[in-house]
């Protein structure tokens, strides 16, 4: 049985990229009965939706998800998956089709951004699986947050809590977020744990990465490798505000991870804690999640996608 005649479920988030995927749904549908998908499909209606269509779906036995959308739509899919028993994580396998503003994870992939191409990399039906992130809070009510690409606390969560109203620019909407953010942003104390290291002290920013890309092609991370079973840890110091306007090239030519106030480090799990009472906005591939301590480790190889 070919790939493209397993059964599917098409996850479209009318939002993702401005609401391209809305748009380019009727081209999208066409194109996937063209190359003979045996699909249903379904709009999300709210945030988090993806995350019960994937649960839906796997209640009906349908283990094949096509997601269209962005990262936040990917990055509901991945908890979806990651929050549910029924199903072994590696036997759900994704495809996705980039709609999104940033479309961060598939990069470090080589997924396409062209629709059909996309699509021909899923029917084609070559399999891999990367490591996925998880991050648990030390206030219990708080949950579990999955992640497939890269979280952090800090300044790149602030940026995410602005980013929203700057989504029509395209991609280069993160970079005018952080300009944007730079002056109301106040660097916090923390301490993290990790390996037998323990680093204290004013940050601006602790990122926690599994893949290559992330705010709209910026590298954060030192050597990132989604299939080491390792986390790719940069913890940026107490770096100015200035400091930060003049090292911003290299944010997206991955040189920031040579920064003196850089710290990078590889774990398989790391203890991170706010050490004041304003607690900095936490991100997950994108998406706001919450403030507070947490911990992260890694689940290696759990997430079968189609690249
Ligand atoms: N019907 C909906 N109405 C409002 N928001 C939604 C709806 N469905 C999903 N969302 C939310 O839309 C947000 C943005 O989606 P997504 O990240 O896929 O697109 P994007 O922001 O354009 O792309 P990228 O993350 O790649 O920059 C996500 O936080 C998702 O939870």
């Amino acid at each position: 049985m070919s790939t493209a005649s397993k059964k599917w479920m098409v996850i479209i988030n009318p939002t993702s990229g401005n609401g391209a995927s809305k748009r380019k749904w009727p081209k999208i549908k066409a194109l996937l009965e063209h190359h003979g998908f045996d699909f249903d499909f379904a709009f999300t209606e709210y945030s988090e939706h993806s995350k019960k269509f994937v649960q839906t779906s796997l209640n009906q036995n349908i283990t094949h998800i096509i997601c269209v959308g962005g990262d936040g739509t990917l990055h509901n899919i991945v908890n979806g998956i990651f929050s549910q028993e029924k199903v072994p994580t590696s036997q759900i396998y994704v495809g996705v089709i980039p709609i999104g503003t940033g479309n961060d994870w598939v990069k470090t992939h080589n997924i396409p951004n062209n629709i059909e191409q996309a699509i021909k990399i899923i029917k084609k039906g070559h399999v891999i699986q990367q490591d996925i992130g998880k991050i648990v809070f030390e206030d219990e009510e708080k949950g579990t947050v999955y992640f497939n690409n890269l979280a952090g606390v800090g300044f790149d969560g602030f940026v995410v809590s602005k980013v929203k109203s700057y989504k029509s620019l395209g991609a280069i909407a993160y970079l005018f977020g952080a300009l944007i953010s730079l002056f109301q942003f106040n660097n916090f104390n923390s301490t993290v744990i990790l390996n037998s290291d323990e680093v204290s002290g004013k940050t601006l920013m602790i990122l926690v990465g599994l893949c290559k890309y992330s705010g709209g092609g910026m590298q954060l991370t030192s050597n990132p490798n989604p299939f080491d079973g390792l986390l790719d840890v940069s913890i940026a110091q107490n770096l100015g505000k200035f400091e930060v306007v003049i090292v911003l090239p290299k944010l997206f030519n991955g040189k920031i991870t040579n920064y003196k106030k850089v710290k990078t480090f590889k774990t398989d799990a790391i203890n991170i804690t706010i050490t004041q009472k304003n607690k900095p906005f936490i991100q997950a591939d994108g998406e706001l999640i919450g403030s507070g301590n947490f911990k992260v480790s890694v689940v290696p190889k759990a997430f079968s996608f189609y690249a």
